[in-house]
């Protein structure tokens, strides 16, 4: 975790003890309101920073799993002024997640979520609130529903051909799947959901990998919401802003050119003849029947939204699964042994066969369950309420460890193994009803795009593994290949994953 320091000069010395006074002075005042109340256990605390320094030194996911161990399935963490609740139980998330759903269905505030995506005005950071019922809705019917999503199954199939066909031109060099597949998801979804491959496609994936991994990191300014002094200087927030101003240019150019668009040819935007979510949200906008207007802000949003839920989470997926199968070779196998059965005698592997693949399915699952794209996604408390006998303050913060409840040796037979078979015996979905397996989070804000994503991991991967064989470069061993995690709120590999291909001839096969 990023702990930014401060510039330390005389004058900023002479403000931050003034501010370190006031700070004290609230802690104090905070804590004696608390004074009634059962919280959750929490581990000892230091003055001002109560908890923070136990945060140091590992990656959250993995400092919280190790304070639970300790403290128990529900922790109380006090983050200089934040109260903060870490749940790592099947049975505590359940009670968070569906018990206490609607009273659990805030997501809290960030600064570098409050810049980037436009002050909450999308989705997924959205207050629970009547926009947020809005947009999400909106965005369900016109987007992610699951006719939509396999209408789509002609661009998914386009883009993936192009990426097969690079990688042949490529045989026996080393490949930067990585990148090349988070290239792949960004202009799947662009075209899905904007109507074309964005010429800024490139700078938005840059600008989205950057906000994920700033807001992941906690910033000091969101420990001390209610210093002005740390607001103003903050290091991330300069940073953010000055992306924010060039993703405005971005995303006004993108709206105009809808518009443009709209008013010369009287048609969407859409690739497959209709509207695309952006004339959508334009005509909403325009027609004045929403019950809560929305603005350009809202809407640019919503774009970065998709873009960024869309892009990060489905090409991480790819990647880890891509990774875990390369150290795990008799996997690999029996996954392209699947799939090139399935193909056999046709010479191609078509959408319509993903269907089909029985044991791909389970490798996705195991990639999810050990490496889950939102290791640690973020609730906030709107309503006081009990949780395991202990009370969940207004406002607190609520972190469900998803990565930890994964890995728990109570749920699972040697939890650090890549094991797809362990699913076959399981009756276990990532709907939202096994709380020890929830990648796609639970309940009113379970993700809406779990369709879409899985489509557009499914079918890459198949593709992937029917066309090539893999190998890892300079005679690397699976062992020796870096599972190393990157920073932030979303957790890719930390390290580009670079492979062989060769290409697969499928008369060896007959
Ligand atoms: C492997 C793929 C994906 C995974 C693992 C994933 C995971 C998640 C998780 C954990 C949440 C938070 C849920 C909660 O708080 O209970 C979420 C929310 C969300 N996801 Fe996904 N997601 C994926 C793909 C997508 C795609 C493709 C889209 C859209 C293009 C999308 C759009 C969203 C949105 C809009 C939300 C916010 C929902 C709300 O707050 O109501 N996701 N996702």
């Amino acid at each position: 975790m990023d702990i930014q320091l401060l510039p330390f000069n005389f004058t900023t010395s002479l403000f931050l003890v003034s501010i370190i006074f006031l700070l004290v002075k609230r802690w104090k005042k905070s804590n004696s309101h608390k004074k009634n109340k059962t919280l959750p256990p929490t581990p000892w605390k230091l003055p001002l920073i109560g908890n923070m320094h136990q945060l140091v030194g590992s990656p959250p996911h993995h400092a919280l799993r190790k304070l639970s161990k300790r403290y128990g399935p529900i922790v109380h963490l006090q983050l200089g002024e934040v109260s903060t609740i870490v749940v790592s139980s099947r049975e505590t998330a359940k009670n968070v997640l569906k018990v206490h759903d609607p009273a659990c269905a805030d997501k809290g505030e960030n600064l570098g979520v409050k810049i980037m995506w436009y002050d909450y005005g999308d989705i997924a950071f959205s207050p629970y609130n009547e926009h947020w019922r809005q947009m999400r809705k909106i965005c369900i019917l016109e987007l992610l529903s699951a006719k939509n999503v396999r209408s789509f199954g002609s661009i998914r199939l386009d883009e993936t051909s192009q990426l097969i066909e690079y990688i042949q031109s490529c045989s026996g060099e080393p490949v930067n799947l990585t990148k090349k597949i988070s290239s792949l998801i960004s202009s799947i979804t662009c075209r899905a959901a904007f109507g074309q491959v964005l010429k800024d496609k490139d700078t938005l994936i840059m600008f989205m990998k950057e906000a994920l991994a700033l807001t992941g990191g906690f910033e000091l300014a969101d420990f001390f919401p209610s210093s002005k002094l740390l607001q103003v200087i903050s290091w991330n927030k300069n940073r953010l802003w000055k992306m924010r101003g060039k993703l405005d240019l971005i995303l006004d150019s993108m709206i105009s050119e809808h518009k443009r668009n709209l008013a010369t040819t009287g048609r969407g935007n859409g690739e497959l003849g209709g509207e695309d979510i952006v004339d959508v949200l334009l005509r909403l906008q325009q027609s004045g029947e929403l019950d809560i207007p929305i603005t350009n802000e809202n809407i640019k949003a919503i774009i970065f939204d998709l873009f960024s839920a869309g892009t990060e989470t489905s090409s991480t997926t790819i990647d880890w699964a891509m990774a875990q199968m390369m150290r795990n070779p008799h996997v690999m196998a029996m996954a392209q042994a699947e799939v090139r059965q399935i193909a056999r005698g046709k010479g191609t592997f078509e959408e319509s066969d993903v269907q089909s693949l029985k044991y791909l399915k389970l490798v996705i699952k195991e990639t999810l369950r050990l490496n889950p794209p939102f290791p640690l996604f973020p609730r906030a408390c709107r309503e006081e309420c009990e949780v395991n006998g202990y009370t969940i303050p207004l406002k607190a913060k609520i972190l469900i460890n998803v990565w930890a409840l994964g890995r728990d040796p109570d749920y699972w037979d040697e939890p650090e193994s890549f094991k797809p078979e362990r699913f076959e015996s399981k009756s276990i979905d990532f709907l939202g009803n096994n709380f020890e397996f929830i990648p796609f989070g639970a309940g009113r804000r379970i993700c809406p795009g779990m369709n879409f994503g899985l489509a557009n991991v499914e079918l890459p991967l198949a593709l992937l593994l029917y066309h090539f064989n893999w190998k890892l470069p300079k005679g690397m061993n699976p062992d020796d290949l870096d599972m190393s995690e990157g920073e932030g709120i979303s957790v890719p590999r930390k390290n580009n994953l670079y492979l062989i291909p060769t290409p697969y001839d499928p008369s060896i096969d007959g």
